[in-house]
């Protein structure tokens, strides 16, 4: 079984009575790409603040790597990376400086710097200084820092907000080397689906501090696929036929739509209808798109 590395029981922050956060049991694996989704406002910032320990939950609990943040905060902390928000630097000094100013709090051996520019292929450009860096620069910066502790859990806030597409796609590609490579447990949260899609393997969404839809992205592919839609010779009659072994279909605009159901219900229904001499003129899968779903989920138009 996957070794959970974060677990929260009903986590509530409240600011002056009202919630931010609410009720949220997040689960995180070992190993995982974590993508904590949301809109702006839904309470993403709030619990990585708490995760981090740096607010203190109105109530509920937090574990990290099976202890209490309460209880073991430093001990906690101390494999914990974290990139919140735009990171701070001394823009005049190099990248190098900066890290080793960062490196010397940390006490680490000197040999990581070059460890981590290497991860965050940063290495040759580590002497300029960080001002002139692009803005995808200075985030892989902000996560080679994040790095430099040797962390076994990375927590990332939108980590790749204003960057350009080449900017998102180096952050990305690096995000996903991180697992496999370095065997970090990364949390990464976004406002885009599209973005964690392409790099998490477990999704949660937050909508309005509730968590709304936590499980892997397959599983959140699955749920988007939408139904089945058949345009037949004689639609009444063949939606009797459906309905009498359970499909449970309507009909819309003279087509036949049914529920998501296996292949092998698909196949026995078409096989009966055809025996019972309907024609079958056409059999289509209605697709919702994923960023369709997202936003229903977000929207609240959606129950998952
Ligand atoms: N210090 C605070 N005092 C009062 N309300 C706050 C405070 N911090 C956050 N909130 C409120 O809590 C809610 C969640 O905010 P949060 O910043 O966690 O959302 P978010 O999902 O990170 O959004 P964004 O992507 O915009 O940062 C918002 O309604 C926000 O106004």
């Amino acid at each position: 079984m996957t070794q959970t590395v974060i677990e929260t029981r009903d986590l509530l922050k409240e600011y002056r009575g009202r919630a931010a956060v609410e009720q949220l049991n997040l689960n995180i694996g070992k190993g995982e790409i974590y993508g904590f989704l949301g809109p702006n406002g839904a309470g993403k910032t709030t619990t990585i603040r708490m995760l981090l320990g740096l607010i203190k939950p109105t109530s509920g609990s937090i574990n990290i790597f099976g202890q209490d943040l309460k209880r073991n905060k430093l001990q906690i902390l101390r494999k914990v990376g974290s990139l919140v928000e735009s990171p701070s630097y001394y823009g005049h000094l190099s990248a190098l400086d900066n890290l080793e100013a960062i490196r010397r709090i940390l006490n680490v051996p000197k040999s990581r710097i070059a460890e981590v520019l290497d991860i965050v292929s940063l290495t040759g450009e580590e002497k300029r200084p960080v001002k002139g860096f692009s803005l995808g620069m200075k985030q892989r910066l902000g996560i080679a820092a994040a790095l430099l502790g040797s962390p076994e859990l990375l927590i990332l806030d939108e980590p790749t907000n204003g960057l350009d597409p080449s900017g998102i796609q180096e952050i990305r590609s690096l995000i996903k080397r991180l697992p496999v490579e370095e065997g970090i447990t990364v949390l990464v949260s976004s406002h885009l689906l599209s973005e964690i899609e392409q790099m998490a393997g477990t999704v949660g969404i937050i909508r309005a501090g509730r968590m709304v839809y936590q499980d892997t992205i397959t599983q959140l592919q699955q749920q988007a696929a939408g139904d089945l839609r058949l345009a037949v010779s004689e639609p009444e009659e063949a939606l009797i036929l459906a309905n009498r072994r359970g499909c449970g279909g309507t009909l819309q605009e003279g087509r036949i739509t049914l529920p998501r159901m296996s292949d092998v219900r698909v196949a026995l229904l078409i096989k009966e209808l055809v025996e019972n001499g309907h024609a079958i003129y056409r059999v289509e899968e209605h697709r919702q798109s994923l960023e369709e779903f997202f936003l229903q989920v977000v929207e609240g138009g959606q129950s998952v």
